[in-house]
């Protein structure tokens, strides 16, 4: 503890003695000992005493003077006039000795209190300050690379220079230069230094009466100023100006006090020269003494001069001060003037603008006055209104609450009236439920009735069919096209569709009762039946050529009525196919279901008549070309011998055949229809059925044919060409008609040989055909005259009765046969062949031609010439013995006088080529030879010839009054 205690001694003896050496380094300049010297160190630097006493000169200048009359040569009189200034001060000191070789702890300690002594002194001086005046130290002395300001000012070091802050002039005598200065020119008047001022005596004015100048200045502004400069800034002012003159004072005093010194000094040394003059009169040895003296006097008085000359330095400097402090207050004068002067405007600014803001929020008072005024007005009116409304309301919550009273009332009726009802309602109910369950009963009853009633209506319907079936009554179906687009605000000639086949034509052309004709088919096919509704209907008669069966459809109407949309069909779309692809398509779906019991091989054939001439429209170079395929031989009994007979395996090749038979209509365009086809198209499908268990076969052909348009020759305005063309059409039409009506009337005679067309249909019109006829009508009233023909045509069609359907079935004993009739056929053609190029080389060569008789082969003919004979008699005539025997069981007509693919080709030709399809024809007719078969019964020549009065031909919508009726031949 002990070396703890001595080390701690230690370390707070070197901090003093560094306190020491850092104050007395800012107070000397020229005390450069550093801050950890030792006690020797600082010993040998204040052991002279010079630096003490220049010390205690620095705190308080001329201090030693006083003392044994300044500084000595003799350092312990310098250390002993120290302590004795330090005693004068009460402080502690310290020993000669102790500077010399003792502990310099004393000398520290006499210091620090020297220095707090000056510090307290100066502490009482600032006290004399005002408490908020920032203490301005002084500056301390600067001492570079000792010490920074701020660790003086952390120390509180202050300039021992300025002698204001001195503690010899903080005790009495400083406040006696304080309480001078201030008292010297306060009661200067503000009057006389305006005078002064005025009076531009300013030059010679004493220093003095310029501060008090200042300062009454100052004061006037402040009295004058009051309230607009802030406390601070006066505060700050007075206190420069203050400081200013106490600086001027002291320096003064101190030059005075300079002065006076000298002066004594020189008096002295004055009378003390004058002793010496006295005494050089003396003795030499007092002369030398003298001299000597004087050689020191000479030396003080160098001395003094040189003080002198300090002392005139420093006055001069302290002139300089002078100066610069006039000139400070000067600047002063003139910042308070211009801040006086902005004081002065920023106030008339804010006068200003206090005068308009005064304006202004008196206006706003005036309004938010008015407002109030306004809203209290508004007030009192909502609090009437409302008082109002509430006593309204108040009267009427007491209307609403007796209504609720009464309410409640007759709710309470209501609900006693609603229970009793109730109570009714289910004795009633009962009562129903007994009622329903005996009318049910009844209903029952009638169901059951109506089932039985609805069961018999359908066998009735089938039985009619049956009959119809059995009579092979003409089916005819009439269809309504719709109106096209852009044919909306078209009125329909339609008035009524019955559901049993009525359809009510409307001609606004008559009047009354004659202005409506009511007809009646087997179906009417409304406007908004589709495509597929359409063939539905037939689909029964279509499947019946699977079943040997002929079966032939056409679609009648004039121009435009949707003939060709029903058969054909508008686009390639399967919605929108016609008959004729759906038929073929289904023959092909049911042959494939009944692959495993039949066999079935189905060929096509499409022609068309146009300008009564037969075309082919599937000729083999096209069919070639798009099918790959060649047309088959033909079978017996074809109904256009020549044409080609394609082979269909799928629905895909009848759609491509369908494309090349349309590309290859003739189509014309008319003033009615554009699409118009002028001609008439068939499309026959031959299907021939093999049973594979018990080998019988059947054969049934399909005629789907798409008349031309039936209208007038005079309102399609045709000419020329097209003119030639719609009398051919008229004329074929009226051929059907005359045909049609012959069956109707079951005439003996049926003129099936007028036309091509006829010709082509006798066996459909005149055999055990399934036959049926899609009417047409265009809804347009304008075409009104020509539906009512169109309809008054089919309704002699559908009374025609062609006798009961046969099918076209043939056993396999039948089959035999007609293959051997078949090879029979090719060894007679053959022989046709031999005899005919016979009858060529006799005529060239007559001799040749002679028998052994010499009777000409000619007038003998054989029978195969005869038959040739007949042949060619037949095409001259266009006329057959078998004309009206329209027993065929094929798809045959009658013999033809025309041939495919070219009306100009010859006999001769066709010799060439081989025996003639129609010699085939001829000979093979229900495969017999013809020359075999027995004799037709003569018919009766009941109407050889047909009146035109009764010929249905008038009624067929046609030019046929203008075309020649053609010749009619008696049959033989
Ligand atoms: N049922 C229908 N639904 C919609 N459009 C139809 C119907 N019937 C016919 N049409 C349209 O009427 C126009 C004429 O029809 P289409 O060519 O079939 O008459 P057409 O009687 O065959 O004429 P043409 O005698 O000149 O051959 C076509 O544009 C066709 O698409």
């Amino acid at each position: 503890m002990g070396t703890f205690g001595g080390q701690f001694e230690d370390f707070h003896a070197d901090d003093r003695r560094a306190e020491v050496i850092d104050w007395l380094g800012g107070l000397l300049p020229e005390f450069d000992l550093p801050l950890d010297s030792s006690d020797e160190e600082l010993r040998e630097y204040l052991i002279d005493g010079t630096a003490l006493c220049y010390t205690a000169d620095k705190l308080m200048p001329g201090v030693l003077e006083g003392v044994w009359g300044g500084y000595a040569s003799d350092h312990r009189s310098n250390v002993k006039k120290f302590l004795s200034v330090i005693a004068e001060m009460g402080l502690p000191g310290f020993s000669v000795k102790d500077l010399e070789e003792g502990s310099m702890s004393s000398i520290v300690e006499c210091l620090l209190a020297l220095r707090d002594n000056v510090s307290a002194g100066l502490g009482e001086n600032m006290s004399n300050y005002p408490a908020k005046t920032p203490a301005r130290p002084v500056a301390p002395v600067s001492t570079p690379g000792r010490r920074s300001p701020g660790e003086d000012r952390r120390r509180g070091l202050w300039d021992a220079k300025s002698p204001q802050r001195s503690p010899l002039l903080s005790g009495q005598k400083a406040n006696e230069v304080f309480q001078f200065k201030r008292g010297q020119y306060t009661d200067l008047p503000a009057a006389k230094i305006s005078e002064m001022i005025q009076s531009n005596s300013l030059d010679n004015a004493p220093t003095q009466s310029l501060l008090r100048v200042v300062n009454g200045i100052l004061d006037e502004s402040i009295e004058r100023k009051r309230g607009e400069i802030p406390h601070r800034v006066v505060y700050l002012l007075r206190n420069v100006v203050q400081e200013i003159e106490h600086r001027i004072s002291i320096q003064a005093e101190h030059i005075r006090n300079q002065n006076s010194i000298i002066k004594t000094r020189e008096d002295k040394y004055r009378s003390k020269i004058k002793a010496l003059e006295t005494l050089v009169n003396g003795t030499n040895e007092e002369n030398e003494m003298a001299i000597n003296r004087l050689e020191l006097v000479k030396v003080e008085k160098s001395k003094i001069d040189e003080r002198r000359k300090i002392g005139e330095q420093d006055m001069v400097r302290l002139m300089r001060e002078k100066e610069n402090a006039e000139n400070t207050v000067t600047n002063l004068q003139q910042e308070i003037q211009v801040m006086s002067r902005m004081f002065e405007e920023y106030r008339e600014q804010m006068e200003e603008k206090t005068s308009q803001m005064e304006e202004h929020l008196t206006l706003r008072a005036k309004e938010a006055e008015f407002l109030l005024m306004q809203s209290k007005k508004r007030v009192e009116e909502v609090e009437t209104a409302s008082e109002l409304q509430s006593q309204l309301w108040s009267k009427k919550a007491n209307t609403f609450r007796s209504f609720m009273d009464n309410q409640k009332l007759s709710i309470k009726d209501i609900r006693i009236s609603s229970q009793s009802i109730k109570q009714e309602m289910f004795a009633l109910q009962m009562k129903w439920r007994d009622e329903i369950s005996n009318i049910g009963l009844d209903l029952k009853g009638l169901v059951d009735a109506a089932e039985n009633y609805h069961g018999v209506l359908a066998e009735n319907q089938k039985l009619f069919n049956e009959v119809q079936e059995l009579k092979g009554n003409i089916r005819v179906y009439c269809r309504v096209r719709p109106f096209l687009p852009g044919q909306d605000g078209k009125s329909t000639a339609v008035d009524y569709i019955g559901e049993n086949g009525e359809i009510l034509i409307s001609n606004p052309s008559k009047q009354g009762k004659d202005g409506y004709r009511m007809f009646k088919f087997n179906k009417i096919f409304n406007t908004h039946v589709s495509q597929a509704e359409v063939f539905s209907d037939i689909q029964p008669l279509i499947r019946s050529v699977l079943d040997g069966f002929n079966v032939c459809i056409f679609a009648y109407g004039q121009t435009g009525s949707g003939k060709t949309y029903t058969m054909s069909g508008p686009g390639k779309s399967k919605e929108d196919w016609g008959v004729n692809y759906r038929a073929l398509n289904d023959l092909f779906d049911i042959s494939l279901k009944r692959r495993n019991t039949f066999s079935y091989e189905v060929e096509v054939q499409m022609v068309e008549i146009y300008n009564e001439q037969v075309r082919d429209l599937l000729s083999n170079d096209i069919a070639q070309k798009r099918l790959g395929i060649w047309s088959t031989s033909q079978p017996n009994g074809l109904v256009v011998p020549d044409a080609s007979l394609i082979p269909v395996k799928s629905t895909s090749d009848v759609l491509d055949l369908m494309e090349i038979g349309q590309a290859n209509r003739a189509v014309g365009s008319t003033a009615l229809n554009e699409r118009s086809s002028r001609s008439h198209s068939i499309l026959t499908v031959h299907v021939r059925g093999l049973d594979v268990k018990n080998g019988s076969a059947s054969r049934g052909c399909l005629h789907l044919i798409d008349l031309a348009g039936s209208e007038r020759v005079e309102r399609s305005e045709a000419t020329g060409d097209r003119l030639k063309e719609a009398q051919h059409i008229n004329k074929s039409l009226s051929a059907l008609g005359d045909v049609i009506f012959a069956l109707a009337q079951k005439n003996a005679h049926v003129p099936y040989r007028n036309s091509k067309l006829t010709q082509v249909l006798q066996s459909s019109l005149g055999g055990q055909a399934k036959t049926l006829m899609f009417v047409q009508i265009n809804p347009d009233v304008e075409s009104c005259s020509e539906t009512i023909s169109t309809l008054k045509f089919a309704e002699r069609v559908s009374g025609v009765e062609l006798g009961a359907a046969r099918s076209n079935k043939e056993g396999k004993d039948i089959k035999d046969l007609l293959e051997q009739v078949a090879s029979l056929k090719d060894t007679i053609s053959r022989k046709d062949m031999e005899i005919e190029q016979l009858q060529v080389n006799k005529v060239k060569s007559p001799s040749s031609l002679t028998d052994k008789s010499g009777s000409s082969l000619l007038k003998q003919p054989s029978t195969a010439s005869q038959q040739n004979q007949l042949i060619s008699g037949s095409i001259g005539s266009g006329e057959t013995e078998y004309e009206d025997n329209a027993s065929d069981d094929g798809c045959s007509v009658g013999e033809t006088e025309y041939s495919v693919g070219s009306a100009s080709e010859s006999a001769a030709d066709r010799m060439q080529k081989g025996p003639s399809r129609l010699t085939r024809f001829f000979l093979t007719k229900n495969g017999q030879p013809a020359a075999s078969r027995p004799k037709p019964k003569e018919p009766a020549p009941k109407s050889t010839t047909i009146g035109r009065r009764n010929s249905i031909a008038s009624q067929v919508p046609t030019a046929a009054s203008s075309i020649k009726p053609p010749k009619k031949r008696v049959v033989q």
